[in-house]
C-alpha cells in the first residue's frame, strides 16, 4: 500500500476543514505501521478515506493516490471497491457498537463477511460450513463459549467480547491489509494487551499488513515496528521504534514522549504539551504546530516545512529538528 500527497478537506457549515496535508505513507507486506496522534488529529479520517467510507457528501479529495496493487483507490469503481473492501482491505473499528447493527446477532454479521468473501472469491459453501467457519474463528479468537457468542445480540456481549467479534468480522475475509483504528481504546488494560496479542498472531498467521491507530504511544510501542506520529493533519515525524522514543527529532514528538508516564518516574518529571490542536477551518499558514512550539521562529510561521530525511534515515517535518547522530 503506498500513500502519497494524500490532501483532503472535510465540507461543514462553517467552511472547509483542511482535515489530511500531504500525507504519504508506505506499508510492505507484512509489516505493523503505527499512526500516533493526539485526538482530532486526522488518524481515523485517514483510515476511512483509505477504503472510501468517509460520507460522499463532505469528503473533498483535493490531491493524492492511494495505490493498492497498482491501482489508484481513489480512482477506481464501486464495484471494485466493494471487492476490495473486507476480502483485501479489512478495517477493525474503534467502537463497536457503531459497527454492529444492534437487531443482528454476532453470528449473523460474522455469516454476512463470509457471504460477501464467498461471492467476490467464487466459493460455494453452505449455511452449515459457513457456521462452522464462523463458530471455529470465535473460538480461535479467544472466545471460550464461541456457539453461545454467535447466537448472542451485541448488548448481549462483554466490550472485549464486541471487540473479538468485530476483528472476526474484519478478518473472515483474509484481508492481506488489516487498518484497526483505536483497537482497543475502549477496553481495560487486561482485555487491551489480550487483543493486542490477537493482532500480533493475526500479522503472524496470515502475512498480514496492519496500519494500528491509536493516540496511546504505549500501545504503538508495543505492536509496531515503525511508528508515524500526526499532528493536525499532517506527518510530523516517521522512523523507527528506536528512532522516535529514543531520541526524537520533532519537538511535537519530544513532547508526546514525555508526556508519557514512566514506572519509577517522579509524575512530575511527566510533561505536557501546553494548548491545544489548531482549528482545521484555518490552519495556521506554516508548520501548523508553531503555535504551540517551543522553538518556533517567523520562519515556522511563515513556511511550512517539508518531510525531510535526517542523517539517520528517519523523516521530520521541522525546520529546527534537534540533532540525531
Ligand atoms: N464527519 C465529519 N464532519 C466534519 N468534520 C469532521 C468529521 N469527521 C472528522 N472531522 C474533523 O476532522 C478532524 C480529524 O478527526 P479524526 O476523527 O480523524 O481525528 P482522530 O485523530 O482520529 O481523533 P480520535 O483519536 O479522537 O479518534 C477533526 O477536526 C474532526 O473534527
Amino acid at each position: 500500500m503506498s500513500i502519497s500527497d494524500l490532501t483532503l478537506d472535510l465540507a461543514t457549515y462553517d467552511g472547509e476543514v483542511k482535515v489530511l496535508d500531504d500525507i504519504s505513507l508506505d506499508v510492505g507486506r507484512s509489516e505493523t505501521v503505527g499512526i500516533v496522534g493526539e485526538t482530532g488529529c486526522g488518524k481515523s479520517v485517514l483510515a476511512k478515506s483509505i477504503l472510501n467510507l468517509l460520507p460522499h457528501g463532505i469528503a473533498r479529495y483535493r490531491r493524492g493516490a492511494i495505490r493498492w496493487k497498482g491501482e489508484n483507490l481513489l480512482a477506481t469503481t464501486r464495484r471494485r471497491l466493494r471487492q476490495v473492501r473486507g476480502t483485501e482491505i479489512g478495517m477493525v473499528f474503534q467502537d463497536p457498537m457503531t459497527f454492529f447493527d444492534p437487531l443482528y446477532t454476532a453470528g449473523s454479521h460474522m455469516m454476512e463477511a463470509i457471504g460477501h468473501r464467498e461471492q467476490v472469491k467464487g466459493g460455494s459453501m453452505s449455511r452449515a460450513q459457513r457456521k462452522a467457519e464462523a463458530v471455529d474463528l470465535l473460538s480461535r479468537l479467544g472466545l471460550s463459549d464461541p456457539e453461545r457468542v454467535f447466537d448472542s445480540y451485541p448488548h448481549q456481549l462483554s466490550g472485549g467480547m464486541r471487540q473479538r467479534v468485530l476483528i472476526g468480522a474484519a478478518i473472515v475475509g483474509k484481508p492481506e491489509f488489516l487498518i484497526a483504528d483505536e483497537p482497543t481504546t475502549a477496553l481495560d488494560v487486561t482485555v487491551q494487551a489480550q487483543i493486542l496479542h490477537l493482532l500480533q498472531d493475526i500479522v503472524k498467521d496470515r502475512d498480514t499488513s496492519i496500519v494500528l491507530i491509536s493516540h496511546d504511544l504505549g500501545v504503538i510501542a508495543s505492536m509496531c515496528e515503525r511508528i508515524v506520529v500526526m499532528y493536525a493533519g499532517t506527518i510530523v515525524e516517521t522512523g523507527t521504534k528506536r528512532q522516535l522514543l529514543s531520541r526524537p527529532a520533532h519537538p511535537y514528538t519530544v513532547g508526546l514522549t514525555s508526556a508519557v508516564p514512566r514506572l519509577g518516574y517522579p509524575q512530575k518529571q511527566v510533561k505536557g504539551i501546553g494548548g491545544h490542536i489548531p482549528n482545521l477551518l484555518n490552519p495556521p499558514p506554516g508548520c501548523r504546530f508553531a503555535p504551540r512550539c517551543p522553538k518556533a521562529t517567523s520562519l515556522c510561521r511563515s513556511e511550512k516545512p517539508a518531510l525531510e530525511a535526517l542523517s539517520d534515515g528517519r523523516r521530520a517535518a521541522c525546520h529546527y529538528p534537534e540533532p540525531v547522530a
